[in-house]
């Protein structure tokens, strides 16, 4: 155990919960990690490894798992990393406590409609809360690459506590007050990175991505103004930084997704093959319907909506989108 440095808790044993718990055990600091499956629980413990969630990484001895949440008490910080579905629920279980909680999934709770920040205010009453996003494929954090994210919190006091104990030599966050901005970047892209996929899928070159892309960031920027967010941090690196990483690669789920529609295949079907979250999928609905509240128009998500309900062909939806009528930039 490490005499000087306080112990961090991480919430979630998927891949990012896993790739924070590596980075953050880099130090010499111990991690507990709360995985939701025993099997998780026991391979970290017992083989230093997460076959299930993030394959080929052996793990610092120094990260323990436990499935039990009350074990977290002690922790100086605890990283919530669950997907954003299940994140209300699991924190209703933690011990009530006043320690930081940084909430690291990207995600619109699809019930309420509700950030992640509010509907953990509403289950860990009483708590701090900040928001981690940014650009940041899981194994390439847990292989200790450069990335850079933004942490927005409270303010400049909770930065000083959060900040020391998260930032390491490869790793590297950003300050902003702004947690609505930092959230929606994160939630937004992900719906648009299905989108990208698409048209991936469908062959259709290069230039069609990146308007995709501008469009989207254009989209993004109009619903997070509505929603107070600030426009500087929607176009870094929770924002625009997130959105170009997740929009170029089949490494991001949410592309993987939209490459797959693309091709042909049904959601449904694509989704029941895997174990792994696609965010965007869960997303889009409920996005859909706040910017339809609010009064925002965004076309991309509207059609990722249309082809996830399996209400339109890709193709068609790509011609619908290109037929829209001419208007300003
Ligand atoms: N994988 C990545 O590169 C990154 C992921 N994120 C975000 O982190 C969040 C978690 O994603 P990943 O770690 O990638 O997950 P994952 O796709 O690797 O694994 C799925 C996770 O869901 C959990 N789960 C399944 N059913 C559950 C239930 N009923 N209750 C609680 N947990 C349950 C599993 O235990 C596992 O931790 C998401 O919001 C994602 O957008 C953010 C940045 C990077
Ligand atoms: O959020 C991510 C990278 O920043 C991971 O993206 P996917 O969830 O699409 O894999």
């Amino acid at each position: 155990m490490s005499e000087n440095k306080p112990t961090v808790g991480v919430i979630g044993g998927g891949a990012w919960g896993t790739a924070l718990a590596q980075m953050l055990a880099s130090d010499g600091r111990d991690v507990l990690l709360w995985a939701f499956e025993p099997a998780v629980v026991k391979a970290i413990n017992t083989q230093h490894s997460n076959s299930a969630y993030l394959s080929g990484t052996t793990l610092d001895p120094a990260i323990r798992a436990t499935g039990d949440l009350g074990a977290l008490a002690d922790c100086a910080l605890l990283l919530v990393v669950t997907p954003a579905q299940h994140m209300r629920r699991v924190l209703k279980q933690l011990p009530h406590g006043t320690t930081d909680l940084v909430l690291c999934c990207k995600g619109i709770e699809e019930a309420t409609g509700d950030l992640m920040v509010d509907a953990a205010r509403a289950a860990a009453p009483g708590r701090p809360l900040a928001v981690l996003s940014g650009p940041t494929f899981a194994h390439e954090v847990a292989a200790g690459q450069p990335t850079a994210v933004t942490l927005a919190c409270e303010d400049h006091v909770q930065w000083d506590r959060i900040a020391p104990q998260i930032a390491r030599p490869a790793f590297r966050p950003y300050f902003t007050t702004d947690i609505t901005g930092a959230e929606i970047g994160g939630a937004v892209k992900n719906v648009l990175a299905i989108a990208c996929g698409v048209v991936e899928g469908l062959g259709l070159g290069q230039n069609a991505r990146a308007a995709l892309i501008a469009r989207g960031f254009a989209e993004m920027t109009r619903f997070g103004l509505a929603c107070g967010a600030q426009a500087e941090t929607l176009s870094g690196l929770s924002g625009l930084g997130d959105l170009v990483l997740t929009c170029s690669s089949v490494s991001s789920r949410n592309f993987s997704l939209g490459k797959a529609l693309g091709e042909g295949r049904k959601a449904a079907d694509v989704l029941a093959d895997r174990t792994t979250v696609a965010e965007g999928a869960f997303t889009a609905p409920v996005l859909q319907r706040v910017a339809r509240t609010r009064g925002v128009a965004m076309p991309i998500v509207d059609t990722v909506c249309a082809l996830l309900a399996g209400e339109v062909a890709a193709a068609e939806a790509v011609a619908a989108l290109l037929a829209r009528p001419l208007t300003a930039e």
